[in-house]
């Protein structure tokens, strides 16, 4: 797929404003793929199991797909190139692992598709009843994640990490993922301005032809995670062509209402019950891509989804 710029930075609020003014997008993977048993404990963590068991990827993104989601993060969060050759893989072996992170995701969409009962989740437009549609988003950790050193909670990289160094370590796995027929690439747990910086840029250089969100992680509901103003950074998003939402993920669900007030766009986003209670607030304060990360499971994306779902029906404000 490759889309204009001006259809880039619109693809998600189209989306949204097509199919009810909201989407639904997946939770935590890794927390998925432990519940069904797989050890994560590995600096590839959840990336370990497109190596290991790439069925066990697939029926996690089958469990959300059945739990409501409609937007479905890929496996490759923690995926790098750097992190596969360090397992001593070849680097043709890491790339085609990248790829098939979204093929695997794809794969499971299809399934998904042909198991959908007629009628369960048609939506009906202009008369004719049309298929809910599902979006896979590529996603990409920061050089936190790849480092395993939980950096990407601190946003610390030290004075040795430039921009130049992010963009080089990203430039890759970017361009592949970008390639590999995503519908988004989802650059997920942004902890600082610079990474921020080097993603929008490698966007722009790399002439990246399929549109991106960016989702930072806050510990204190007003800067993200390394003391970076929240708005700084949604305002690097903005001023990127290719980004069509800036949101919240792996953050104490009491944050975020806050936080989409300061960010004023569209945001993603722990017990189920605690989650939901917030969607309504969130909802009315902006957001319209609402789903889980670490932690959350498709119980809580079944219960967002059906909050949604009967929230649509009665007048909604936004
Ligand atoms: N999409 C990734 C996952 O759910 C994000 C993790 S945030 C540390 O595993
Ligand atoms: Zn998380």
């Amino acid at each position: 797929m490759g889309l204009e710029s001006s259809d880039m930075s619109c693809f998600i609020s189209d989306f949204v404003q097509k199919y009810g003014g909201y989407a639904v997008v997946d939770g935590g993977f890794a927390t998925e793929l432990e519940r069904h048993g797989a050890n994560l404990n590995d600096p590839l963590w959840s990336a370990k199991c497109l190596i290991s068991s790439p069925h066990l990827v697939r029926r996690v993104h089958l469990d959300y797909l059945d739990a409501g989601a409609n937007i479905i993060l890929t496996a490759s969060y923690q995926a790098t190139i750097q992190g596969f050759e360090a397992k001593g893989l070849a680097t043709e072996e890491a790339e085609s692992l990248l790829r098939r992170s979204v093929e695997i995701a794809c794969e499971a969409r299809e399934i998904y598709y042909d198991n959908c009962t007629k009628g369960s989740w048609d939506l009906v437009e202009n008369g004719n009843t049309t298929r809910r549609p599902v979006l896979v988003a590529a996603s990409i950790g920061s050089y936190g994640a790849y480092l395993a050193d939980g950096s990407e909670y601190s946003g610390d990289y030290g004075d040795a990490v430039t921009l130049q160094k992010l963009k080089d370590f990203h430039r890759r796995r970017l361009q592949i993922l970008a390639e590999a027929g995503a519908d988004l690439i989802a650059f997920e747990t942004i902890p600082n301005k610079l990474e921020a910086k080097a993603y929008a840029e490698l966007l722009e250089e790399e002439a990246i032809n399929i549109p991106a969100w960016f989702s930072f992680n806050s510990k204190d509901g007003i800067n993200v995670v390394s003391g970076d103003s929240i708005l700084e950074c949604a305002s690097i998003a903005d001023s990127c062509r290719q980004v069509a939402a800036v949101g919240i993920n792996c953050t104490p669900p009491r944050f975020i209402h806050g936080l989409i007030l300061s960010i004023r766009k569209k945001s993603s986003g722990v017990s189920d019950e605690d989650f939901v209670s917030y969607i309504g607030k969130w909802h009315e304060a902006g957001a319209s891509l609402f789903g889980g990360c670490c932690r959350t499971t498709p119980n809580t994306i079944r219960a967002i989804s059906g909050v949604l779902s009967n929230k649509s029906s009665s007048p909604f404000k936004s």
